[in-house]
């Protein structure tokens, strides 16, 4: 009998291409994701070296970051560094026999959105993007790395990737949530207890009974958030919830494939007494909605706290940092947090952008108006979510109650196109950043499931979901 594995060790194992003594591996790659900000050097390094891309039906190529969410983005990109960045990714999709979904293609969207749509993410593989968050297609059961550019170029000219084995670490979140409690929660949580760094080193596996009642998209949003812990990637074991999302994908396994890949799929899960390097336990049962208070995710309150007093943080460093951050998003030790007033409302991003999401804000907002003192926006994660989204009227709820409803990207979870906040501003966000400048400069974030988000946008402040009537 072989020891026991763990889901990561499965995956590496199976992926493992060499193994040099200092621990240095080369890691096979099943699937490539580009996107337009980390690509172009990737590309001018292979044409300069006269190079091709190893797997080009490995590989797939979106538009995200830097489109226009207005909706007449089809008439051009106005702004110039954007077009240019854009341009560019089409150009060597097309030089180098990528596929490529421009702005225009209706599959386009966030790119951790748009592999686990198309069926490009599966159980078991490898995934790489020059992107952190794509750490998100680990809840397929896969082993997702973000990359560097050079990373990039690397893969697309090998489909291999240099790596060194992470460390074990088990999240298990028992029991069950309580309405209003979501998957956003239950990551911010946990974020609030280990820290942004509490994950370094280690891959984290998720489990226990509150992760396997969660949907593929909720599951998404806990792995998507993995690398705000600090964490290599995030995983959740595959199964029944897991198959059933991927069946009839476009790029699913069909017919005998299917069945071939399920019998494999079938056997990505943690052996019995498999050894974690870490163990930490939550109780679903006990978990609040939460609300970000500071400019990291890791500075996190229940909806019914207060902001908190850093003068009762012992660490000299810690505690000069989190008065910056009071200080940055305008806010005094014991203010209620429902008392906090807020001028915007950002609903989407690869953390919240999918369409349970955005069902979960039309139930909240049904019937209702936006308040007169908050701008509010739903950028869905995809075109085939916001088609979904139309297909279902979300679109008119949404527009009556007085949001902008927008073309997919990442809008203003990043500020790196037109949508942004002005200095000064206070958003309700269900992104998954809150750093200084990251929604605009001096903008101040404030991370929250998308009900919250809603009910924000109703209310002009925060209010708790669990009250909502
Ligand atoms: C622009 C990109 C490289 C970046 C990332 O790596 O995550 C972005 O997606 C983000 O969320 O900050
Ligand atoms: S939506 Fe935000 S977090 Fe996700 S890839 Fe885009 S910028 Fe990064």
């Amino acid at each position: 009998m072989s020891a026991p594995r763990t889901l990561y060790d499965k995956i590496w194992d199976d992926h493992l291409v060499n193994s040099q003594d200092d621990g240095t591996c080369l890691l096979y790659i099943d699937r490539h994701l580009v996107h337009e900000v980390t690509s172009p050097q990737a590309f001018e390094g292979l044409r300069m070296a006269g190079r091709q891309v190893r797997a080009p039906e490995k590989t797939l190529a979106v538009v995200d970051h830097n489109v226009p969410t207005s909706p007449d983005r089809h008439l051009g990109i106005k702004n110039e560094e954007s077009r240019i960045q854009v341009e560019a990714l089409a150009r060597n999709a097309a030089d180098f026999g990528v596929e490529y979904y421009s702005e225009n293609d209706k599959r386009q969207g966030i790119v951790h959105i748009v592999g686990p749509e198309q069926g490009f993410t599966l159980p078991g593989m490898t995934i790489v993007c020059g992107d952190s968050h794509t750490s998100t297609h680990g809840a397929f059961g896969a082993l997702a790395h973000g990359i560097g550019t050079s990373e990039v170029e690397h893969v697309l000219a090998t489909q291999t990737l240099i790596q060194k084995k992470a460390k074990n670490m088990l999240v298990r979140v028992d029991g069950q949530l309580p309405p209003g409690v979501t998957a956003k929660d239950i990551i911010l949580a946990i974020i609030g207890e280990i820290g942004t760094a509490g994950g370094t080193g280690h891959v984290i596996e998720f489990a226990g009974e509150a992760i396997r009642s969660l949907s593929m998209e909720g599951r998404m949003t806990i792995c998507n958030m993995t690398i705000e812990g600090g964490a290599r990637a995030g995983l959740i074991a595959p199964d029944e919830t897991t198959f059933a999302y991927i069946k009839d994908r476009p790029r699913a396994p069909k017919g005998k494939a299917w069945d071939m890949a399920l019998e494999y799929w079938k056997t990505l899960n943690t052996d019995e007494g498999a050894h974690y390097d870490r163990v930490v336990v939550l109780d679903a049962a006990n978990l609040p909605p939460i609300v970000s208070w500071g400019s990291s995710p890791e500075d996190v309150v229940s909806v019914q706290g207060i902001v908190p007093n850093p003068d009762e943080i012992q660490d000299e460093t810690k505690r000069a940092s989190k008065c910056r951050a009071l200080d940055y998003m305008g806010l005094k030790p014991g203010t209620k947090i429902t008392d906090i007033a807020i001028d915007r409302v950002f609903i989407g991003s690869c953390t919240n952008g999918r369409i349970e999401d955005l069902r979960a804000v039309a139930k909240v907002v049904e019937g209702r108006k936006v308040a007169s003192t908050v701008s509010a926006m739903i950028v869905p994660g995809s075109g085939l979510v916001k088609e979904q989204a139309e297909a279902e009227g979300l679109d008119k709820i949404f527009k009556e109650a007085g949001f902008d409803w927008r073309e997919p990207g990442c809008s203003m979870c990043l500020a790196m196109n037109d949508d942004r906040l002005k200095p000064g501003e206070r958003c309700a966000s269900t992104s998954n950043r809150n750093f200084e400048g990251r929604q605009g400069f001096k903008g101040r974030t404030h991370l929250v499931s998308p009900a919250m988000a809603a009910a924000a946008a109703v209310s002009g402040h925060f209010v708790d979901i669990r009250d909502w009537k």
